[in-house]
């Protein structure tokens, strides 16, 4: 099972990262996102990592050209007819994840993967709403992805040993770190992520402690090299509160529940730093 192109839907900052690490590992990548000012502003930050790259000595300019030459902007998912790999990272949300495997179940050729970089939707739900539930597979990267090792690989209810082995070669040639874990919501990173965020967004909401003095603790304390409000702002509140959605639905139990000000906060528009505005502020 060869993979030369690929789609990565989605042009925000997991979808530009992933675009950039596929192309630079020399794939041909459709980069496609709804409108053409969201594949602009991926692109102009690929460029200025890339740039960083070659400012520092480590990239020649040349080879920079040729990764940008691999990154191919589109609009129509039509375009998915030439690729032989979809990684998907759009919103976090279902109903948006299982329309476009719909259409890209109709769209792709048949020996082609699907994948998804959910955070923590189910795998298996996600490739039911396709007719090779086989062919789909979650592909977890972190963020920022030029710089994090990890990629989560969860398999489906009936994802094949082939197509597993498939990806797992291919996080490999993207010089990360693949894991394999079982399709649970949140799988293990935001499982075990996600409620330490939450409760730091507790802490903070029952008057425990200010935001600056909650991420000091952490950073400071326990080496975390950022603090978890930091965090959160980073990853994008909107998308810690769809995952804490996710595993209170999940999970049923109570020690999930997204807390108020989190709540508040995604309501208000304030989605960290994407938004300019979340626990901190960022020009
Ligand atoms: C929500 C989910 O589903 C899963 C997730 O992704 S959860 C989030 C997981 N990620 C984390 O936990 C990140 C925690 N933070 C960190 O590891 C670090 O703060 C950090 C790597 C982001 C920045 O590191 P730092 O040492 O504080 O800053 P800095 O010195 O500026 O950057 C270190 C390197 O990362 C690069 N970098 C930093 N941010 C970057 C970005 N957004 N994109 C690309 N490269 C970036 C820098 O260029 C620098 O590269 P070099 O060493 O090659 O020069
Ligand atoms: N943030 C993080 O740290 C991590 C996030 N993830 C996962 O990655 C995915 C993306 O997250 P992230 O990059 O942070 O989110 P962003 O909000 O930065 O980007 C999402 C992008 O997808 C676009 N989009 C939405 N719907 C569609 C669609 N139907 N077709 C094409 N593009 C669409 C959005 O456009 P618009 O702006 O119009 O909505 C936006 O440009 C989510 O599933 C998230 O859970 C995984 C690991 C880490």
């Amino acid at each position: 099972m060869s993979i030369n192109t690929v789609m990565v839907i989605g042009a925000g900052q997991m979808g530009s990262g992933i675009a950039q690490v596929c192309a630079q590992a020399g794939f041909s990548v459709y980069l496609n996102d709804l409108k053409q000012e969201f594949l602009d502003r991926g692109l102009s930050v690929i460029k200025k990592n890339l740039t960083r790259q070659v400012d520092k000595g480590r990239m020649q300019a040349e080879e920079m050209e040729k990764v940008l030459a691999n990154l191919i902007p589109s609009t129509s998912l039509e375009d998915a007819k030439q690729v032989d790999l979809v990684i998907e990272a759009a919103v976090e949300n279902m109903e948006v994840k299982t329309k476009i495997f719909n259409q890209l179940d109709e769209i792709t050729p048949a020996h082609t993967i699907l994948a998804s970089n959910t955070s923590s939707l189910p795998i298996t739900e996600i490739a039911a709403a396709t007719k090779r539930p086989e062919k789909v597979i979650g592909m977890h990267f972190m963020n920022p992805v030029p710089v994090m090792k990890l990629v989560e690989i969860i398999r489906g209810l009936a994802t094949t040993d082939e197509v597993y082995q498939a990806i797992e070669d291919m996080t490999k040639q993207l010089n990360k770190v693949p894991v394999e874990v079982e399709d649970f919501p949140g799988f293990v990173s935001n499982r075990i992520l996600m409620p330490m965020i939450n409760e730091a967004v507790y802490t903070l909401y029952e008057g425990v402690a200010t935001k600056e003095a909650i991420d000091d603790v952490m950073k400071l304390g326990m080496n975390h090299p950022m603090g978890p409000l930091t965090l959160a702002d980073f990853i994008g509140l909107d998308t810690c509160l769809y995952i804490m959605e996710i595993l209170h639905e999940g999970f049923g139990d109570d020690k999930y529940r997204p807390c108020p000000l989190l709540r508040k906060y995604v309501k208000a528009g304030w989605l960290g730093k994407k938004t300019g505005k979340g626990f901190y502020e960022y020009a």
